[in-house]
């Protein structure tokens, strides 16, 4: 600004507005106009520049940031933003950026490297025999700080409370420990099929139960019998609390964590959000956690998860009261909705494919028939029910970005340089949907995975990665811990709904309905409530589901009953 020439020309202007010979008001204009740009436009937009490049990260400061790997371009400050921020669109992108840039690339977010590995090699190469620096998330003000008080392992960065807490969720998750989970599953999945004989409008939401039924029960062994259930309500409210937040791009300050020190009313007050949902999630799980300890204290607790976790002294690990309450609803989290958006999944595939019914019914009419149902024995050999939930697995992996990890070091890779604090994706759509491995990726064909003998837990170190069967538990030190439990589910009852049950495309007068295969709207892959006819494969199949239900009910406390 020129305080001189801003003076000059008003008193110019002055002299000749007084002689009547005033002709040219805008010589005025244009000077305050420079003025008002100067204040408003230059000096604020060079204050944001320099903050920017003081803020983040960039060739002039890091000249190793020449060799990132490549990428699409971004717009200036915001990055790829617009293009990460559409799940819906995300799948495609994944795949093409893939063909264009090859198996390691990199977007932009704001200040945040996005590294993307799209091959199996690359996943094997960085995230499994890397992970000591592969392993991180990145910072979450919103969703693990304060909505969470960091006590979420889901959201925790890599250190030492995160390795205890992992620990704790793979001694209690592990192969052996999940066998004794299995009675269990057995227990909710006769439930299912009797639900299904008896009400097989609402399969969605039996789903749902059963999903959120076994969860709880080996969590905290609080029975759920029916989708109405108070307990299962209000643990739901926190699992679908968390959802809204923690779905990528859904909070600006997640997606640019330097945004937590300007005030909060510019970005959609999220710190009161935050809180409000902490003050919301908190009290459930502290009051569940109360109740298990009573129950152990006076000998009434039931086996499960939080009883083993309980005496096994969390204080003593270094854990307070409120990490230990989180570690146990964290499980309930990460375990009730994916594992019910797979059943449903399955259901709404096995309604477009008649065939893959068909196949499935044919190999449980050998090897189980129709005088029993099928058990954890028969697994072993029902090879293409083994292949349906894998090619379940391929083809909707668990939500529409990819899974997130964070880098703790710098690191360079095939001449590529990784910055300390990268986001490293996970990019399952790319690698399962990978054309040069998988023949009509976008098909559904469980009978490509014929010949993959082994649970998915067993291909997560297979010698050659590109013989993993999918990478949809995620990789490294992070994989799923849940892991057996869930494929332990995914087995029972997609076994025994097929052999007790034909799936079929609903008829309203006289016209097929197809289900559009649409997801809900947010971060994970759930189906969207669709229809579809299940009906009873015989009277034989009705007695034996609706005997072992009776059974089963028969063992059960009052409380726990159906009816
Ligand atoms: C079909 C069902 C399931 C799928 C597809 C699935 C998938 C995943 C994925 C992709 C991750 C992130 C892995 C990564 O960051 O690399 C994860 C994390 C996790 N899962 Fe599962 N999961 C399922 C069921 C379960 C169940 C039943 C439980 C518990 C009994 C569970 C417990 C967890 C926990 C505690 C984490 C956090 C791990 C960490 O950050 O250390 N999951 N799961």
């Amino acid at each position: 600004m020129n305080p001189a020439r801003v003076a000059s020309t008003s008193d110019s202007s002055t002299t000749l507005w007084k002689l009547g010979q005033y002709q040219n008001p805008i010589a005025v204009t244009f000077g305050d106009l420079d003025l008002l740009l100067c204040c408003f436009v230059i000096a604020p937009s060079t204050l944001i520049l320099a903050f920017y490049f003081w803020t983040t990260p960039n060739v002039l400061k890091d000249r190793r940031r020449w060799h990132l790997p490549p990428g699409p371009p971004g717009l200036p400050f915001i990055g790829n933003i617009l293009d990460l921020s559409d799940g819906e669109r995300m799948r495609e992108k994944a795949l093409a950026w893939t063909k264009k840039y090859g198996h390691v690339f990199h977007t932009k977010v704001g200040g945040a490297d996005y590294i993307w590995l799209s091959s199996p090699k690359a996943v094997r190469d960085l995230m499994d025999k890397k992970s000591a620096i592969y392993s991180s998330r990145p910072p979450a003000p919103l969703a693990g700080d304060v909505a969470s008080a960091g006590r979420r392992q889901l959201f925790m960065a890599y250190g030492p409370r995160y390795r205890t807490v992992r620990k704790i969720s793979h001694a209690l998750l592990n192969i052996t420990q999940s066998t004794k989970y299995q009675p269990v599953q057995d227990l909710e999945s006769k439930q299912l099929l009797y639900d299904l004989l008896h009400d097989p409008e609402h399969f969605y939401d039996h789903n749902r139960r059963y999903s959120a039924g076994v969860i709880i029960s080996i969590t905290y062994g609080h029975r759920i019998p029916n989708w109405d259930n108070a307990l299962a309500r209000s643990v739901y409210k926190v699992v679908n609390n968390m959802q809204n937040y923690a779905s990528p791009g859904a909070w600006m300050v997640d997606t640019f964590p330097s945004l937590q020190n300007f005030p909060e009313i510019f970005f959609g007050n999220w710190r009161t959000f935050g809180k409000k949902c902490f003050e919301h999630d908190s009290p459930i799980y502290l009051g569940l956690w109360g109740n298990l300890k009573k129950e152990v204290d006076t000998g009434k607790a039931k086996d499960c998860f939080c009883k083993d976790f309980y005496e096994s002294n969390p204080e003593k690990q270094g854990l307070d009261t409120l990490q230990a309450a989180y570690q146990c609803g964290g499980l309930v989290e990460a375990g009730s909705e994916t594992t019910s958006a797979f059943l449903n999944t399955f259901l709404l595939f096995a309604t477009i494919h008649p065939e893959v019914v068909q196949n499935g019914q044919e190999e449980l009419d050998r090897v189980v028939g129709s005088e029993r149902y099928p058990t954890w024995e028969d697994a072993p050999n029902l090879p293409y029910i083994r292949a349906i939930i894998k090619e379940l697995l391929r083809i909707r992996p668990p939500n529409k970005i990819g899974m997130q990890h964070s880098t703790t070091e710098d690191d360079w890779y095939e001449g590529m340089f990784i910055p300390k604090g990268s986001l490293v994706m996970l990019n399952w759509w790319a690698i399962n949907y990978d054309p040069e491995r998988w023949e009509s990726p976008y098909e559904f064909k469980p009978e490509r995975y014929l010949g993959y003998d082994l649970p998915a837990a067993a291909y997560l170190n297979v010698a050659d990665p590109n013989q993993r069967d999918h990478v949809s538990y995620g990789a490294g030190r992070r994989v799923c811990p849940g892991i057996h439990v869930a494929e332990n589910s995914l087995y029972l009852n997609i076994s025994r709904i097929l052999w007790g049950f034909n799936i079929k495309k609903k008829q309203v007068n006289g016209k097929e309905i197809t289900p559009s295969g649409d997801m809900v709207p947010g971060w994970m892959c759930i189906p969207q409530p669709f229809e579809c006819a299940i009906e009873v494969r015989s009277a034989k199949h009705a007695k034996i589901i609706e005997c072992i239900w009776a059974e089963a009910e028969a063992e059960l406390e009052p409380e726990e009953k159906l009816s």
